[in-house]
């Protein structure tokens, strides 16, 4: 099945220069596209609570700051990249009781939408702008003027212009510049979700993690498995989002390259593949998404515990160690690129 994708071109700026756009959370997603947007001709304001820690660094960029209720009754667009679970919270309370015929609520990830979490009244368009990428990635990139891919879908078009919007929107954060794809929200939301647990973020720590502790439990420096597993990844990687597995696999050794295709199916092994399946399954059928919003409401105990765990493996350590060594490696995250 073949997609369509929207380049520079196929978007007017304008579209979303005109409307008044709400930002509500000014976390990874929320500052990129709030600063991008501002860069790009756009009137934006940011929605937080009175005590939230992220007010500060929204009003040190000049951006006009207000509660998440009275920057949704100023605005006609409305995003949402508050945390998923919260927003079911923040849309009952400071945006539903705020929206007029004709306005927009756009998302940067669809779940609150595909799990049945927000229904929006008829009259308002609803629709996603989802960058395939880290915010404070989005940002840098955009100031590099350059940009990271994004989604676009269109849950309900009450205007008949929803789709315009979405695309200019997504120009206005340089997504257009990379390519945009229109999809749904049900196929954005499982493909995110399965993304991040099973290949980039799950499957890629656990990858890490079992390499240099099978390295070390053996008998290796940590520094030596530090940068074999870790370090290295973002070179070999790098070429793959330059030329894919092939160009990866032309700049290293042959003998690397017998190892990849003779070993590499011995680490990722049908049965790996199958709880791949099973994981794909819990999140089509809802069972991650419910565990997800549980474990939220009861304060996030099983969470907290496995990410301190994390943050205490031994490669935690070492690469603190070695990355204070590297200057041009310890890059801060920042909240303007
Ligand atoms: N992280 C990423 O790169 C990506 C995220 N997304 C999606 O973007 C959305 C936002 O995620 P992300 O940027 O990671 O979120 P973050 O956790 O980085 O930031 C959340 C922001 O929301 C604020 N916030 C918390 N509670 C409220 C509230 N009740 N009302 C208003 N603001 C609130 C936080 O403020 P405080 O400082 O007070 O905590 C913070 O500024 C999610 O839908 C996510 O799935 C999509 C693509 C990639
Ligand atoms: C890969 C994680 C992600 O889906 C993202 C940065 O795209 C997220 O939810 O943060
Ligand atoms: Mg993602
Ligand atoms: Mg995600």
């Amino acid at each position: 099945m073949s997609v369509e994708i929207f380049y520079d071109d196929d978007a007017d700026l304008s579209v979303i220069q005109g409307r008044k756009v709400a930002v509500i959370g000014y976390g990874s997603q929320g500052h990129a596209h709030a600063l991008s947007l501002r860069d790009s001709g756009v009137d934006v304001r940011i929605g937080l609570p009175e005590g939230s820690k992220s007010r500060a660094k929204a009003e040190e960029e000049g951006l006009p700051v207000g509660t998440p209720a009275e920057v949704s009754a100023e605005a006609d667009l409305i995003m949402i990249l508050a945390p998923d679970t919260a927003q079911r919270h923040i849309y009952a309370q400071d945006i539903a009781p705020n929206l007029k015929d004709g306005d927009a609520v756009f998302f940067g990830h669809g779940f609150n939408i595909r799990y049945g979490l927000i229904t929006v009244p008829s009259n308002v368009d609803v629709a996603m702008v989802a960058p395939k990428g880290p915010g404070h990635l989005v940002r840098r990139q955009f100031v590099d003027g350059k940009g990271v891919p994004a989604l676009i879908a269109v849950e309900q078009d009450a205007t008949g212009n929803a789709q315009a919007l979405a695309l200019s929107y997504a120009k206005g954060i340089g997504g257009t510049r990379a390519g945009v794809i229109k999809t749904t929200f049900k196929e954005e939301t499982e493909t995110d979700l399965f993304g991040e647990q099973a290949v980039l973020c799950g499957g890629a720590s656990a990858l890490v993690q079992a390499g240099f502790e099978v390295l070390t439990e053996a008998g290796y420096a940590p520094e030596v498995a530090y940068f074999e597993c870790l370090h290295e990844l973002k070179l070999i990687v790098d070429l793959m989002y330059e030329g894919g597995i092939a160009r990866m696999r032309y700049s290293i050794s042959d003998t690397a390259e017998y190892g990849d295709l003779t070993r590499g199916p011995r680490v990722v092994t049908p049965a790996v593949k199958e709880e791949m399946r099973k994981i794909l399954g819990e999140i089509q059928d809802g069972t991650f998404a419910t565990e997800w919003v549980n474990e939220d409401d009861a304060g996030r105990g099983n969470y907290k515990k496995l990410q301190q765990e994390g943050e205490q493996h031994p490669i935690e350590e070492v690469g603190k160690k070695l990355r204070g060594l590297m200057s041009w490696v310890d890059r801060p995250i920042t909240e303007t690129a």
